[in-house]
């Protein structure tokens, strides 16, 4: 069915101006300048880095002979790729026409291919075109295919992303049933990949048993991460805005009656993806700004939290599940220094994963076993090099060996240690660290390096993990670091919030502190000294409290005088609607009444809106069967979760211009649709293709227009309000209502006093006629959605739609 992605530009732009486009300002050669150079603060892109070459020449991450190709590949553009959304029902039309159409129209004369399917990918789901984002924009002959990706990509039915962007959800091995959670997770492109795997091969009108948990620190991209996976139109899916390294454990209080008929007493994940924020010097060819601001200190800086987030994401994978790490960044202190440190941290509770016979087509370099650190022009060996020069913020955990140097009273002067300057001269005082590197003893090889000059790619680092056993107990502190954290504990639970489990969990999943493993131990039950390096370690990046709503904090004077949305910051969040279970029998009753929705349809309980005045409800929300355990459990854990966007758009409050009255005020939303008109049994016409056709072209006809009397003799007996057209591709008779399936065409519309409007938005119109066009052509030659009736119907007849079609195209984050 039809009707898939609401959407608008504007939430996007800003994202985009900031990480794209800039290309525009690149001196390289390679692209067409299309900037007015006059202006004054135009600067041109310098490809060229000192700093960045000199690490990387140093650490080795390509062998030396390769050095240039490298550094060419990395200073042209990167060639944009994308995805055909697997779920899409028009995913295999849209395969044929890249295969058929543009492969060929888009050949560079005696050149390579214009675009190209990556092999790597299952099912010739991902291409890759030869052509720059820039060049997409700015060549006239690309025109078509670049209007082409727009469309598509805007409906939901690709999604545009760097190819090696495109690997990390490969190796999760996501199946229908896993609970996942993708923890860094804005602007979504691996999320919506990840909705993609859940969703395979799904029945029509019904949900898999798994979903995912979408997260982000940051609320602006939390938007741009509703805004691209509402795309996917899916119930199973719960978007939230934590800070990932204290992602809440979820769980319910122990012996809690409603344990058993909920199934788990605590959120767990078969699948983690860390997909961690990071310097980002893979993508420097889509963001060549980069070289500019390059430093080593950019890495550096992020470590502590990247190894804060992957063992926060350990901590709530399910033992025998599997966790991905990623970044798009070359660094091997963000990269294997942090992969070893778990592995430290973890013991044998969780091992690196040899994936070298998974996707074999993939070309990929196996990770470093041995690296430097730099800090402020200073080369470093060990972490004992680093307490020499004072260097607090470099941790042991970035070295190969991870071990601390923790004795630093009286040897700093006697043995200021080996280091190479900025100059590189080596200043090397006979301490041999630096002259040779520690070399870890870890599995490293088995983690996963793009190069981009490996296959025309950004640069990627993937490791696989997979978690055997509970993670050792992490444990309280008994030192002064811990009793500063425990005094902060007590004051929120002075503030009135239960002392939960999230909070303990953070700050021993900071801690990360070996300690034997017990088996089903309590992570609060014991309390461990611990070394003071680790505290150092969990110091290393502080990060700020959740901030939780004080039920006894005394209200503000404008919050006060905020009284109208009294009720909708009743939940525990600030600033976030509260998720309510729409329990509202009478309007229930009424819609199930109105559509005919079957009884085996799972309806009443996995109904929710945003508002817990439940008069003033404007949108009902889709929620599946997962997703309605985790929202259950969410509330006997004291709604640790900070919910941003949830289930799926189905009803939505209707009113009528036109003054109709209509037994029921709640449409059935396009998002909704696929899902529900299995489920119905009325208000559900069957157009003939040429009728379909003139709705989507004029959206709207008056009765008499209809070309075909028995679906005009059907709308006729149709209450007023909210219908739905299904399109009867075959032209004959039709059981009523009709047999729905995979290629099943609807669309909502509007039955007003004199005429159908439809209720879908322009772009999926336009998506919707193209693909018939392209289908019934394929199958007819001269099809009847083809035909000319459409210029007997008299433009002046066709009136704007009458109704008001309320789609709220903008990023809608679940709000009321
Ligand atoms: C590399 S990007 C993720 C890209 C995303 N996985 C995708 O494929 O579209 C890293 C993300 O981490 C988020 N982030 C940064 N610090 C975070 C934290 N402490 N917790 C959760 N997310 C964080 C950033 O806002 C950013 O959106």
């Amino acid at each position: 069915m039809g009707g898939r992605g609401r959407s608008r530009r504007t939430q996007r732009k800003h994202f985009r101006d900031g990480r794209e486009n800039v290309w525009k300002n690149n001196d390289n050669k390679s692209e067409p300048q299309q900037q007015n150079k006059e202006s004054s603060n135009w600067q041109p892109f310098v490809a060229e880095n000192a700093a960045f070459n000199e690490y990387y020449k140093e650490q080795g991450i390509v062998r030396p002979e390769e050095w240039d190709a490298f550094m060419e590949c990395l200073r042209n553009p990167l060639p944009s790729a994308f995805r055909i959304n697997s779920s899409s029902q028009f995913s295999m039309d849209l395969k044929s026409q890249l295969q058929d159409e543009f492969t060929k129209s888009l050949q560079i004369a005696g050149e390579a291919e214009g675009i190209k399917s990556l092999p790597w990918y299952p099912d010739n789901f991902a291409w890759q075109s030869s052509f720059s984002r820039m060049q997409l924009r700015k060549n006239k002959s690309l025109e078509r295919f670049h209007e082409f990706l727009k469309q598509e990509n805007e409906i939901g039915n690709i999604t545009r992303q760097e190819a090696v962007s495109m690997v990390p959800p490969l190796f999760l091995d996501v199946h229908r049933d896993h609970f996942v959670i993708d923890l860094c997770a804005a602007p979504g492109s691996k999320t919506f990949q990840l909705l993609e795997m859940i969703h395979q091969a799904s029945e029509v009108g019904s949900l898999p048993s798994g979903m995912v948990v979408a997260n982000d620190v940051d609320v602006q991209r939390c938007n741009l991460l509703i805004h691209q996976t509402k795309r996917m139109c899916t119930a199973n899916l719960v978007v939230t805005n934590h800070e990932a390294q204290h992602f809440p454990s979820c769980h319910m209080k122990k012996n809690h009656e409603n344990v058993s008929e909920l199934g788990m007493t605590q959120l767990l994940f078969d699948r983690v993806l860390c997909d961690v924020p990071c310097s980002g010097d893979g993508t420097l060819r889509k963001a060549p700004d980069i070289w500019r601001k390059w430093s080593v200190g950019m890495a550096n800086g992020v470590h502590c939290l990247q190894l804060q987030i992957a063992m926060r994401g350990l901590a709530l994978l399910r033992s025998g599940g599997r966790m991905v790490y990623s970044t798009c960044s070359m660094n091997p202190v963000e990269n294997e220094a942090v992969v070893s440190e778990i592995l430290r941290r973890c013991g044998g509770s969780v091992e690196l994963v040899d994936v070298s016979t998974e996707l074999p087509q993939l070309i990929r370099r196996p990770g470093l076993k041995s690296w430097k650190v730099r800090d402020k022009g200073v080369w470093l060996a060990s972490h004992k090099d680093a307490c020499k020069h004072g260097r607090s913020g470099i941790v042991p955990s970035m070295f190969p060996s991870g071990q601390a140097h923790l004795d630093t009273s009286d040897d700093t002067n006697e043995n200021p240690g080996a280091e190479i300057n900025e100059d590189g001269n080596s200043n090397n005082n006979g301490d041999v660290d630096v002259l040779v590197p520690q070399v870890s003893s870890l599995p490293l090889e088995r983690c996963m390096r793009f190069v981009p000059h490996d296959q025309n790619t950004g640069a990627f680092f993937v490791a696989v993990f997979h978690k055997i056993s509970q993670l050792p107990v992490l444990q309280t502190k008994s030192n002064k670091h811990s009793r500063e954290r425990d005094s902060d504990s007590d004051e929120k639970v002075k503030q009135g919030e239960d002392k939960d489990v999230n909070e303990t969990d953070v700050s021993n999943a900071d801690a990360g502190v070996l300690v034997k493993q017990g088996e089903d131990k309590d992570v609060n039950e014991e309390a461990i000294p611990v070394k003071e390096s680790d505290e150092e370690l969990l110091d290393c990046n502080p990060s700020k409290k959740l901030r939780v709503e004080s039920p006894n904090k005394p209200k503000s004077r404008a919050e006060k005088a905020n009284d109208k949305r009294k009720l909708q910051i009743q939940g525990k969040w600030f600033g976030v609607d509260p998720v309510v279970f729409f329990k509202d029998d009478a309007i229930l009753t009424g819609i199930k009444e109105f559509y005919g929705i079957k009884e085996s349809f799972p309806f009443n309980h996995h109904l929710i809106t945003r508002n817990s005045d439940t008069n003033h409800v404007k949108r009902i929300y889709y929620i599946s069967e997962s997703v309605k355990n985790v929202v259950e459990l969410n509330f006997l854990a004291g709604e640790q979760l900070k919910i941003t966007s949830i289930g799926l758009k189905m009803f939505e409050r209707q009113t009528s211009r036109e003054g109709v009255s209509t037994a029921c005020v709640f449409r059935i939303s396009s998002e909704g649709l696929p899902l529900l008109l299995p489920h119905m049994t009325k208000q559900i016409a069957c157009a003939s293709p040429a009728d379909f056709k003139h709705l989507l072209q004029y959206k709207s006809i008056k009765f008499p227009d209809l070309v075909d009397d028995g679906f005009r003799e059907k709308v006729s007996t149709l209450s007023l309000g909210c219908c739905v057209v299904v399109l009867n591709k075959d032209n004959e008779g039709s059981s009523d209502p009709p047999v729905v399936d995979r290629s099943t065409i609807a669309i909502g519309c509007w039955k007003g006093r004199s005429s159908l409007s439809v209720m879908v938005t322009a772009i999926d119109c336009q998506e919707m006629l193209e693909r018939l066009l392209v289908r019934f052509e394929t199958k007819s030659g001269s099809s009847d959605i083809n035909c000319e009736e459409a210029a007997n119907v008299d433009d002046a007849q066709v009136k704007e739609v009458s109704e008001t079609v309320t789609t709220s195209d903008d990023v809608e984050v679940n709000k009321e």
